[in-house]
């Protein structure tokens, strides 16, 4: 399919069994795009990324990736196009070292010429620097979480992807991550966002869509978002 989108989602259905989650989502991500994307609890949020990067499959409709279809595509192969995930709850090996982390999966696939390296993911998390030799059981919920990034970003990817990152952490932790992605998004690294925390994500993303029930209810700019509260309390309950 040609498609001047990095990603296209057309009438995504999918669910668990016979508990149907996603009702005909549409929606698209550019290079270059931050998106959050918003809604309660169990509106259907992670069931949508779980489709992107191929964990979970679409009961009907269609991914695509620059002309790819990614419906039938297995997880790896997904993610050697340049889909990183930072999955809810982190998910570090217990017994890899932080290093050993961020060189197993280490790769260029967005064929920037300023690749994210282990020195640069140290120099953006000084604390994995300091950990470098410790195992992933070892560490701190926050630093479990910047290793998680830290490991997505070592395979450069063309869409990052992050599910509820600033989840459980100190308020302190939380601006360490937010004062990442910031950053990210300076060097034009497309994100696609989940998190719970409004306020910052309207400070952050170009767009945001907003999940019902599995339908896509809203869509609009962060300007938009931050302009009609009545969204925050009916959509986000905030
Ligand atoms: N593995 C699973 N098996 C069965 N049902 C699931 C599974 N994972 C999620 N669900 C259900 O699918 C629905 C959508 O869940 P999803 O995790 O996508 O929501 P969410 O918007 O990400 O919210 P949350 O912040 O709670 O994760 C919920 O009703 C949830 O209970």
């Amino acid at each position: 399919m040609a498609d001047k989108h990095l990603l296209t989602c057309k009438n995504l259905h999918a669910g668990y069994g016979a508990s149907q989650v996603l009702f005909g989502m549409d929606f698209t991500i550019d290079e270059g795009e931050v998106i959050g994307l918003l809604g309660r609890n169990g509106m259907g949020k992670s069931t949508t990324l779980k489709n992107i990067v191929g964990l979970l499959k679409p009961t009907q409709g269609e991914i695509w990736w620059e002309g790819k279809a990614l419906n039938t595509m297995a997880p790896d192969a997904i993610a050697r196009l340049g889909i990183a995930i930072v999955p809810e709850g982190r998910q570090c090996y217990p017994n890899l070292t932080v290093r050993e982390h961020l060189v197993a999966f280490a790769g260029n696939r967005n064929g920037s010429a300023n690749q994210w390296t282990l020195e640069r993911i140290y120099d953006l998390f000084p604390r994995l620097a300091e950990r470098s030799q410790h195992m992933g059981g070892q560490l701190s919920g926050g630093e479990q979480q910047m290793l998680a990034i830290g490991r997505a970003l070592s395979t450069n990817p063309r869409l990052l992807i992050l599910d509820e990152a600033t989840e459980g952490l100190a308020p302190l932790i939380r601006e360490e991550i937010w004062r990442c992605l910031d950053l990210l998004k300076q060097e034009g690294q497309t994100t696609l966002v989940v998190d719970k925390y409004v306020d910052k994500l309207v400070g952050l993303a170009d767009r945001h869509i907003i999940l019902e029930r599995g339908k896509i209810v809203w869509t609009g700019s962060s300007a938009e978002l931050d302009a009609d509260r009545s969204l925050w309390v009916r959509y986000m309950g905030v």
